[in-house]
């Protein structure tokens, strides 16, 4: 049985409207990337599910992309994303992959036992920034420690905005709590370190009745659950929950823009350090290292600041290098290319 859904279901909302022309609206079909495979794509329909065989002519797209098809069921456009998540490639090779666009809301999972970190919290809340989507902490193996609350305090002490709710993820009634951003047309991803218990908190939230998605999931070597197929899932409370195997193994890539929204603390304080260049050690007149001396700031932050905005240099120079070299190659392919037509004798 298929199930249909509205857009609006399927996470569609007025950001994306507004990008249409009335023409657009009523001679294309509006479909959501659901699953992304080698040759094709995987739609989200209001008629059902589609599939998309990708072309070169086509631009890279990801899954959670909204895209327009014609009548042929050909791709026509795709949509400016709401937010966007990228990573490095795997191996040596440093790329930028698209891994899920538009998502409203990423839980960034921690365990409350000998996991919990907040320079691995602030780490992942640099990335969500970067991306563009909102941030909860989520705390789980609240049942197993005696005083969650005083951890949920701990994060709220990074930014006094930020949520953060401790849970059972194996209870649903405690994970209940996170209903208000799983509602219908929002989408939400899980971010956090191996067993941390993502895949428990999934399988809560998309309830027992997990059929109508279409996905299989099947245990892995290591006997964990994952899901294999579609990325994008219907949850019981109307949202959409994306898995995709990319999200998990989410590393630090280029998001210096989300570290300083992350620490704006530490930018706002360096502002009027006395040194533009200031690198907040030991100079004189640093407001930064100022803060510390009178409690206001932690080393600790201080410290896991300095060391994502190292990785951040190491990261950004080299996908900087690598661009740079695409260029380089791109210049001898056509220097070649050039000396070749001039030896055939046609300049
Ligand atoms: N008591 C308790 N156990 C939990 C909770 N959440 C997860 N677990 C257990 O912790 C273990 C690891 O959970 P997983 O859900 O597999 O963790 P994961 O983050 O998906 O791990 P990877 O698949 O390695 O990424 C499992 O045995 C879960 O049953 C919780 O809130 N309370
Ligand atoms: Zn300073």
């Amino acid at each position: 049985m298929t199930t249909h859904y509205s857009l609006n279901q399927l996470g569609w909302s007025a950001f994306f409207q507004q990008q249409l022309t009335l023409d657009e609206w009523n001679q294309y079909q509006i479909v959501r990337v659901s699953a992304q495979h080698r040759s094709q794509l995987e739609l989200f329909t209001e008629q059902g599910t589609k599939k998309l065989a990708l072309t070169p002519a086509m631009p890279a797209l990801t899954v959670g992309d909204w895209l327009l098809i014609d009548h042929n069921d050909h791709f026509y456009r795709s949509l400016d994303r709401l937010s966007l998540f990228s990573r490095k490639a795997a191996g040596s090779r440093v790329a930028e992959q698209m891994i899920a666009a538009n998502l409203d809301t990423v839980f960034i999972v921690c365990a409350l036992n000998n996991n919990f970190n907040l320079n691995r919290i602030e780490r992942y809340l640099a990335m969500v920034r970067d991306a563009g989507a909102e941030a909860v902490i989520v705390l789980t193996r609240a049942d197993c420690c005696d005083d969650p609350q005083s951890f949920v305090r701990q994060v709220q002490g990074l930014d006094p905005l930020l949520m953060a709710e401790a849970v059972n993820g194996l209870d649903a009634s405690s994970t209940e709590v996170l209903e208000s951003w799983c509602r219908s047309g929002q989408t939400v991803a899980l971010l956090g370190s191996s067993g941390v218990g993502k895949s428990t908190l999934i399988n809560t939230l998309l309830g027992q009745n997990t059929n109508d998605t279409g996905s299989i999931r099947e245990a892995d070597s290591k006997g964990r659950h994952t899901t294999t197929g579609r990325s994008l899932h219907m949850m019981p409370s109307g949202g959409i929950l994306m898995d995709t195997p990319g999200m998990r193994e989410l590393q630090l890539a280029y998001c210096e823009q989300g570290i300083e929204e992350t620490f704006s603390d530490i930018s706002a304080l360096a502002e009027h350090c006395r040194y533009s260049d200031c690198q907040h050690q030991s100079e004189p007149g640093c407001t930064v290292t100022e803060a510390i001396e009178r409690g206001e700031l932690e080393q600790r932050r201080l410290n896991n600041y300095h060391k994502l905005m190292r990785e951040q240099a190491i990261n950004g120079a080299t996908i900087a290098e690598l661009r740079a070299k695409d260029r380089a190659f791109g210049r001898m392919v056509r220097s070649v290319m050039a000396d070749k037509k001039r030896q055939n004798g046609k300049w």
